[in-house]
């Protein structure tokens, strides 16, 4: 392992009478997470963690805590999610990524709560395609129980108008989630990623958020490949290469342009709200 990096830990200083678990023999420990990645929901959140996770100076959470968002496991205390933590070294930062933080509305400020100063990620997708994933999430989830669930054109469209009830259209509506986070963090404190960059060129997004976080610049161009079967790239990691889980990466449903228009008409000022909120502007369709 590589020697502690004060200026690393050093801007991350842990809250005062921070929950903490024993120091193993190894040197290791579990503590509150440094930073976390709270969304969105299918907007690459897992290709977020794992591509973070190449740098030494990082130790992540494997699975998804929902500590913040679901009650049950709010109530268990901070000592509780600090025990769902990985052991990481003194010089590593800690992250956890649950997608359901940031369209939920009591997140912000129980995170506010645990740590003001923390810094955010988060990982962002054009509304459209992330309504499609998101579809095609819960497809994918109903079929795996041999459930059937209708076509995306049934779900998105009522009485031939655009159903704006439905769920997945509600979770692309940043603007109205950023708000609310606003409330209680500063811009500075939230980087967001642009996952459809990630998706075609991962290296870049990652090296920003190396800087966001203060680490040195240590993930690699060559730390990438692309993976034509897969049609995404994939990490290489001491010569070891991986690509994300099958679920990640499915081909969406095709809708016709009628419904893409709408989806495009409703998205329309959302996003351009969402842009001015955060001074930045993407190429949403
Ligand atoms: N390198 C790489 N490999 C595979 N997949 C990648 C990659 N980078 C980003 N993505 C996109 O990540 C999308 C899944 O997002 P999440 O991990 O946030 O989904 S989840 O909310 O945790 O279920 C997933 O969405 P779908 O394309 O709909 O499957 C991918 O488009």
């Amino acid at each position: 392992y590589p020697t502690p990096n004060e200026k690393t830990y050093a801007s991350f200083p842990p809250p005062i009478n921070e929950p903490r678990n024993a120091v193993y023999p190894n040197g290791t420990q579990q503590h509150l997470p440094h930073t976390i990645i709270i969304g969105v929901r299918k907007g690459g959140t897992r290709a977020l963690l794992e591509m973070l996770s190449l740098h030494p100076d990082i130790s992540s959470a494997e699975t998804e805590i929902h500590f913040f968002d679901w009650e049950d496991q709010y109530r268990k205390g901070l000592q509780w999610y600090v025990s769902q933590m990985p052991f990481s070294y003194p010089h590593q930062l800690t992250v956890e990524k649950t997608p359901a933080y940031f369209t939920s509305f009591k997140v912000p400020e129980r995170i506010y709560n645990m740590n003001s100063t923390i810094k955010l990620l988060l990982i962002l997708r054009d509304p459209i395609e992330r309504v499609l994933s998101d579809y095609t999430q819960v497809y994918y989830n109903h079929l795996q129980k041999n459930k059937s669930y209708p076509p995306v054109e049934d779900l998105l469209l009522k009485n031939n108008e655009l159903n704006t009830n439905y769920k997945a259209i509600n979770r692309s509506l940043y603007y109205s989630f950023m708000e609310n986070w606003l409330t209680y963090f500063p811009l500075e404190n939230i980087h967001i990623v642009d996952g459809d960059y990630l998706i075609r060129n991962p290296f870049p997004e990652i090296q920003k958020v190396e800087r966001f976080l203060n680490l040195s610049p240590q993930i690699k161009a060559s730390n990438f490949y692309y993976n034509r079967t897969k049609g995404f790239y994939c990490l290489r990691d001491s010569g070891r290469e991986r690509c994300l889980h099958e679920s990640k990466g499915r081909a969406h449903p095709r809708i016709n342009s009628f419904l893409l228009e709408k989806l495009r008409e409703y998205f329309y000022e959302p996003n351009k709200k969402f842009f001015q909120l955060i001074g930045r502007t993407f190429d949403w369709l």
